[in-house]
């Protein structure tokens, strides 16, 4: 009887692996445990097993298998697939190649490869429909199972890659799972951010090894990974994040009114330029600064009603620190808004940001538009340092960029510069495994422009960017519960500009400018009267 290939559940996929058993365990009692609390594809893969004792292997297994319904890979070993007419095989690029495999196999069983780059996916559409049944995508993130891994862990984006590649090349056929790292603290995230740009492919399901096969509790934690299957909810944080793009004054009126009920503690890990303007900024909007660096506090900070945290790259911190904030306040569910500084101005950098944007999910991310494109994968080369670059402003490019990083990060991401671009990528905190999920385009989502005519004493000092990131921590930690996330974001960029140009015309120079602005801040926080503000938003179609 072969397995019907459309009958195949990939959500929950277990690959075994002898060497990790704790004490008391056995292949088979994991297994079993596994089938029992929710596995739905099992495949073996016993890498220093010798071939007598992983037939027998095999052929238990795979009794236990049919006991439940849930199809049997053997991986790597076509040999042992054929002898005990297992389900599938499933094989990575250095072993056999995959025509062959499909030709010893025949047209009926299960074939999986593992793949890591696009052009993998481009070899597997032009073999067609009869070739690969699944992938694995991978490795997500780093792993123990894995001693010597030849490639590096790709994250979400590197998932979403794959996504947009079998989309692009029309491989629809093609089901998904991504494999490595995964864990029930990781999994509803990259479920909730690997869906393809063009809004029609999540991933099929999630491949684990370790969470099951070295769990002293089986059953226990694959009710755990089954449970985060089912919910399929990402319940970061307690906001509102249905977005509405026409945000009226009333709307403002009430953020700001809410942000000067709860006053915020905004902890700052923030470059060393920023840190003093930064505080005043924070000051300025009714809020508390605190400004740390020590991974022992961040608990605790975080811990405090109406915490947020501006996590800011622009002096290089150590990266386990900011890993550290990132992992606090992610748990206790408070907002993070990312300022990449100089995301791409050198390799440092750029290693460091991308650590974190695949370590955790941000409720926003703000750069400006050197940061944004960059981010995007939308310009060339590299950044020249921290500012923006002077290129003529292209907005249907800043939009589309503003675009893709909301989605991609399923964030909230702004681009400043003269125009401000705000685009709404969280959409909803539910997430749907399979083909044709059907959920907005990257192009498609929403996003606002907001002006006020030209200030070129923005560009006069340093960090502006750097505090319009403060303001954006201090409305969004200040909301309360159920407060809708993209209205304090836009009414932070909203009472930032229209400071902006009110201390632009009552300043002497850059240097009183910088004076005036936090006093204008501090003016029109205050007295919360938007429908006078200057700065006008505009919905980007
Ligand atoms: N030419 C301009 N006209 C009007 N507003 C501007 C202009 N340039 C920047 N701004 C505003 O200044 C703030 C900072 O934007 P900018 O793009 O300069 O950030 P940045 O480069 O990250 O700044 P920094 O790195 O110095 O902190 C934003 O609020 C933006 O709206
Ligand atoms: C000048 C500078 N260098 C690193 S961060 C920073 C502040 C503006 O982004
Ligand atoms: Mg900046």
């Amino acid at each position: 009887m072969v397995f019907p290939k459309d009958k195949v559940d990939y959500s929950l996929y277990l690959v075994t692996d002898s060497t990790m058993l704790p004490e008391g365990t056995t292949l088979y009692s994991q297994v079993e445990a596994g089938l029992k609390n929710g596995v739905t594809l099992v495949q073996l893969r016993e890498k220093d097993t010798d071939t007598k004792i992983f037939i027998e292997e095999a052929i238990a297994v795979q009794k236990l298998c049919k006991a439940y319904d849930v199809p049997l890979i053997i991986n790597d070993r076509i040999d042992v697939a054929l002898a005990i007419d297992a389900d599938g095989v499933h094989v990575g690029q250095s072993d056999m190649p995959i025509p062959m495999v499909r030709q010893l196999l025949g047209p009926d069983k299960i074939v999986g490869w593992s793949v890591g780059k696009t052009s993998e996916v481009e070899t597997l559409a032009q073999w067609g429909t009869d070739m690969v049944d699944y992938i694995g995508i991978g490795m997500v993130f780093p792993t123990e199972t894995k001693k010597n891994p030849r490639k590096s862990p790709m994250g979400p984006t590197g998932v979403i890659d794959i996504l947009n590649a079998l989309e692009t090349t029309q491989a629809t056929w093609c089901r998904t799972v991504a494999i490595g790292g995964l864990h029930p603290n990781n999994i509803p995230r990259v479920l909730y951010q690997c869906v393809s740009h063009n809004g029609k492919r999540a991933l099929d399901g999630i491949s684990v090894v370790s969470d099951i096969m070295a769990s002293d509790d089986a059953g226990a934690s694959t009710k755990i990974l089954r449970g985060l299957l089912d919910y399929s909810k990402f319940e970061y944080i307690p906001l509102d994040f249905s977005h509405q793009e026409n945000i009226t004054s009333k709307d403002i009126k009430d953020t700001l009114s809410q942000v000067q009920k709860n006053h915020p503690l905004v902890q700052h890990m923030t470059n060393k330029v920023h840190q003093n303007f930064g505080a005043n900024v924070t000051l300025a909007l009714g809020s508390s600064p605190i400004m740390s660096e020590v991974p022992s506090e961040v608990d605790e900070l975080a811990s405090v009603p109406n915490a947020a945290l501006l996590l800011n790259t622009g002096s290089v911190a150590p990266v386990e620190a900011l890993k550290e904030a990132v992992r606090a306040y992610n748990e206790r569910k408070r907002p993070i808004i990312f300022d990449p500084v100089g995301y791409s101005a050198t390799q440092t950098r750029l290693t460091l940001n991308n650590t974190l944007l695949q370590y955790g999910q941000y409720t926003c991310i703000k750069g400006n538009s050197g940061e944004i494109l960059s981010l995007a994968k939308l310009n060339q080369g590299k950044m020249r340092g921290v500012d923006a670059g002077d290129d003529k402003v292209d907005k249907a490019l800043l939009a589309r960029a503003t675009r893709l990083v909301a989605f991609t990060y399923k964030t909230i991401a702004v681009c400043t510069g003269e125009y401000d671009f705000i685009a709404d990528g969280t959409m909803s905190s539910s997430y749907r495994l399979g083909h044709g999920v059907g959920e907005l385009s990257a192009n498609d989502i929403p996003c606002v422009m907001i002006e006020d005519g030209p200030i070129p004493l923005m560009e006069k000092i340093t960090a502006s960017g750097c505090s319009l990131g403060t303001a954006i921590a201090a409305l969004v930690g200040g909301l309360s519960p159920n407060g809708i996330a993209f209205n304090a974001v836009v009414s932070a960029v909203l009472l930032y500009k229209s400071a902006g140009k009110l201390a632009s015309l009552n300043c002497r120079g850059s240097g009183s400018f910088h004076v005036h602005l936090i006093d204008a801040l501090d003016q029109l926080f205050t007295t919360n009267d938007p429908s006078s503000w200057t700065a006008k938003v505009e919905i980007v179609t």
